[in-house]
């Protein structure tokens, strides 16, 4: 469904991702790790067509999107979920899901009952005000903010940087009943182990901005990401 070709992106003089190839098959949940700063963030946004690649194809569901726009590529099915939580915050729980809506090619008047369904706190709070939220209710209307347009390619930013555990919990139930769902495949940054052998199918490392070593994520062993993921 996403596959990724010989790509090399950065900015300005300074590349950043060298001769990245990736795949993400229908359905799956694809677990990109590797240490800061080494380019998971300019992957996510490359794919997503907020930074213009050098050299290399992007090609989703057959069709090349190299150089399209991000509108174009959220309107051909990608979401995307940046790091740290980018929600409207003078904004209801329900416009921010309603701005949501924009970005897809759904035509719908409101919130699909199954966004609320998975985030059921989101739907106690529709009328609070986005910047109200706690920290881990924020991540959760960011997530649902890309769920609303039906993506069927969803990329995550760490999205379960700096949020208490129990919240932790919750994603990654979301995640699983994404990936239950069928529907939807998943490209996340994330570096815990936990995560990447339990939910994830397939585990890529990248390092210097280029992918070092990938595979299935149940053959991921801790010697492995010691290797690549020790500081
Ligand atoms: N806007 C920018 N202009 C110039 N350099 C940048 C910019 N954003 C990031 N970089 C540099 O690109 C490199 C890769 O950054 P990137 O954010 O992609 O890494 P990352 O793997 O996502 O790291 P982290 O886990 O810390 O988020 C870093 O050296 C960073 O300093």
């Amino acid at each position: 469904m996403l596959s990724i070709q010989e790509l090399e992106a950065g900015y300005g003089e300074s590349m950043i991702l060298r001769n990245v190839r990736m795949q993400v098959e229908p359905g799956q949940v694809v677990c990109l790790m590797g240490r800061n700063g080494v380019g998971k963030t300019t992957l996510m946004k490359t794919i997503m067509g907020l930074i213009k690649p050098r050299r290399g194809t992007i090609t989703y569901n057959e069709r090349e999107l190299t150089h399209t726009s991000p509108d174009k590529r959220a309107k051909a099915g990608i979401g995307y979920v940046p790091q740290g939580r980018d929600i409207f915050p003078m904004l209801t729980v329900e416009e921010n899901l309603l701005l949501g809506l924009e970005a897809g090619s759904v035509r719908r008047k409101g919130v699909p009952d199954s966004v609320y369904e998975m985030f059921p706190v989101l739907r106690e709070m529709m009328r609070r005000k986005g910047g109200d939220l706690s920290g881990g209710q924020q991540q959760q209307l960011s997530i649902a903010r890309a769920l609303v347009a039906e993506p069927q390619l969803i990329l995550l930013d760490e999205p379960m940087e700096g949020i208490q555990p129990s919240i932790v919990m919750e994603i990654e139930q979301v995640i699983e009943s994404i990936k239950a769902s069928k529907r939807m495949s998943v490209l996340l940054v994330e570096q815990s182990l936990t995560f990447a052998t339990s939910i994830a199918d397939y585990y890529y490392v990248l390092d210097k901005g280029t992918i070092v070593a990938e595979g299935s994520s149940s053959a991921l062993s801790e010697e492995q990401v010691k290797k690549h993921l020790a500081v």
